[in-house]
Formats: C-alpha cells, sequence, structure tokens
C-alpha cells in the first residue's frame, strides 16, 4: 500500500483551506497528522477519502497503490472505500445511520463489497466482539450506546474489510481517559497503515513512526517523530511541544 499526497490544494471561494499539501505514507507506515484546529487536518483526510463537498474546488494529485482518487468518479471511489482504505470519524454519530442496528451496519460494509450476507452477519457479530463491545450490541441502535461504544463501531466498521489504511480523525477526543486508552490499543494493534489526526502529542509519540504538523493549510514541518519531537525546526512545532509538556 502506498499513498502519495502531491501538491493537494483545497479551496472555497477565494479562500485557501489547504495549500499544495505533500507527504507519501508508505506500507504499514504509521503518520500522524497534527495541529492546530481549523488548520485543515480533517480537509485533507477527507480529500484522501474522496469525500470532499462539491463545493469545494480541490486540484493536485492523490493516488492510492497508483489509482487516482482526486477527481476519480463516485462509482470507482465506492469500491475503493471501505475496503482499501477506510475512516473512523471524529463524531461517530454523524457516520452511523441512526434508524439501522450496529450489526447490520457492520455486516453492510462487507456485503457492499461482495461478501455473502450470512458471512458479513456472523463476521460483523465476531468484529464487535473484538472491539470489547458486549453481544447485545449487535442488536443496539446507534442512540443505545455511549459514545465510547459507537466509536468502537465505527472502529469495526472501518475493518470490516481489512483496509491498507485506516484514517482515524481525532477518535477519542470525546471520550473519558480508560476508554480513550482502549481505542488507542485496538487502533495500534491494526495491521496496515494509519493516517492518525489527533491534538495529543502524546499519542502520536506512542502510536505513529512519522509526523506532519500542518498550521494555515499548509505542513510546516514533517519528519521521524523521534527527530521533530526532539530537536523541532520550526518555531510551530517548538510551540506545539511547548504547550503540550506545560
Ligand atoms: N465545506 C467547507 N466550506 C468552507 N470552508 C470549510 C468547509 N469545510 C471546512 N472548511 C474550513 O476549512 C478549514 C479547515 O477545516 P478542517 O476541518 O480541515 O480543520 P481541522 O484542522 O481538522 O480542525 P479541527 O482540529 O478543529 O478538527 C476551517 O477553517 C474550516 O472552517
Amino acid at each position: 500500500m502506498t499513498l502519495s499526497v502531491q501538491g493537494l490544494t483545497i479551496r472555497a471561494g477565494a479562500a485557501t483551506l489547504v495549500d499544495d499539501v505533500s507527504f507519501d505514507i508508505a506500507e504499514n507506515e504509521r503518520v500522524g497528522l497534527i495541529g492546530e484546529s481549523g488548520s485543515g487536518k480533517t480537509l485533507t483526510a477527507f480529500a484522501v477519502m474522496g469525500l470532499l463537498s462539491d463545493e469545494l474546488d480541490a486540484t493536485g494529485e492523490i493516488t492510492l497503490n497508483g489509482t487516482r482518487i482526486l477527481g476519480a468518479r463516485e462509482k470507482d471511489l465506492s469500491r475503493i472505500r471501505g475496503k482499501d482504505m477506510a475512516m473512523v470519524f471524529q463524531e461517530p454519530m454523524t457516520a452511523l445511520n441512526p434508524t439501522m442496528r450496529v450489526g447490520r451496519q457492520v455486516a453492510e460494509v462487507m456485503t457492499l463489497h461482495g461478501k455473502d450476507r450470512g458471512q458479513a452477519r456472523e463476521a460483523a457479530a465476531e468484529l464487535l466482539r473484538q472491539v470489547n463491545l458486549p453481544d447485545r450490541a449487535v442488536r443496539a441502535y446507534p442512540h443505545q450506546l455511549s459514545g465510547g461504544q459507537r466509536q468502537r463501531v465505527m472502529l469495526a466498521m472501518a475493518q470490516a474489510n481489512n483496509p491498507e489504511l485506516l484514517i482515524c480523525d481525532e477518535p477519542t477526543t470525546a471520550l473519558d481517559v480508560t476508554v480513550q486508552r482502549m481505542i488507542l490499543e485496538l487502533i495500534n494493534d491494526q495491521p496496515g497503515s494509519l493516517l492518525f489526526i489527533t491534538h495529543d502529542l502524546a499519542v502520536v509519540a506512542t502510536v505513529c513512526e512519522r509526523v506532519l504538523v500542518m498550521r494555515d493549510g499548509r505542513i510546516v514541518e514533517q519528519g521521524h517523530v523521534r527527530d521533530v519531537f526532539t530537536r523541532p525546526k520550526h518555531e510551530y512545532t517548538q510551540h506545539l511541544l511547548a504547550v503540550s509538556n506545560a
């Protein structure tokens, strides 16, 4: 698996929200994406997933295993999304269908990509068990679960087809510390490549090998976590580290 993002620029009218962003993620590589709120992290992740809304104008090149993502037709993207790459969103309630039992939602990600319905149902129950959800979760609706449980449903869905690239967008922000730790361990146990958006530098230090630092739509610094965190070159990275150690 190789993800390549080259010169990604995203505009909304006259405003440039993401400005000439380039990075690669190699097979099994774990990359953290940090930076202040509004710096363009989520938009970058959405562009990689082919999920940018139509009113945004995106240029540059994004390829996954050589297949073009940016500008690809929805029909082609839907074959890749949820299969080769999957995303865990910041707020699971917006990504889950409130009217469908969670077991069925997890199963549907698999039937959509060709798995037999019965097998998918069994595999969904197993995936939900693997993220430490109680058996009753299979038949629950999203609103009947806690925030941490819903986030684990998202993780089960994201893993359903063993994607080569998993993107997590602040998956633990709204959760208490114990549940945060559990979700992080589950993410850490995932095979494959990872793009992990977070405000928590300690998480990046534990989970990731490489880190990208974004500010005002640009990547201001990128490198190995130990280099960037011990010898930050950019003033903004120095600031982020100083604040996190305070
Ligand atoms: N559809 C849109 N139209 C116009 N502006 C948008 C749109 N989506 C996002 N933005 C703006 O783009 C900027 C980057 O947003 P983005 O969500 O990528 O930030 P972020 O770094 O993920 O922030 P956070 O850490 O708070 O989630 C923000 O200023 C946001 O208001």
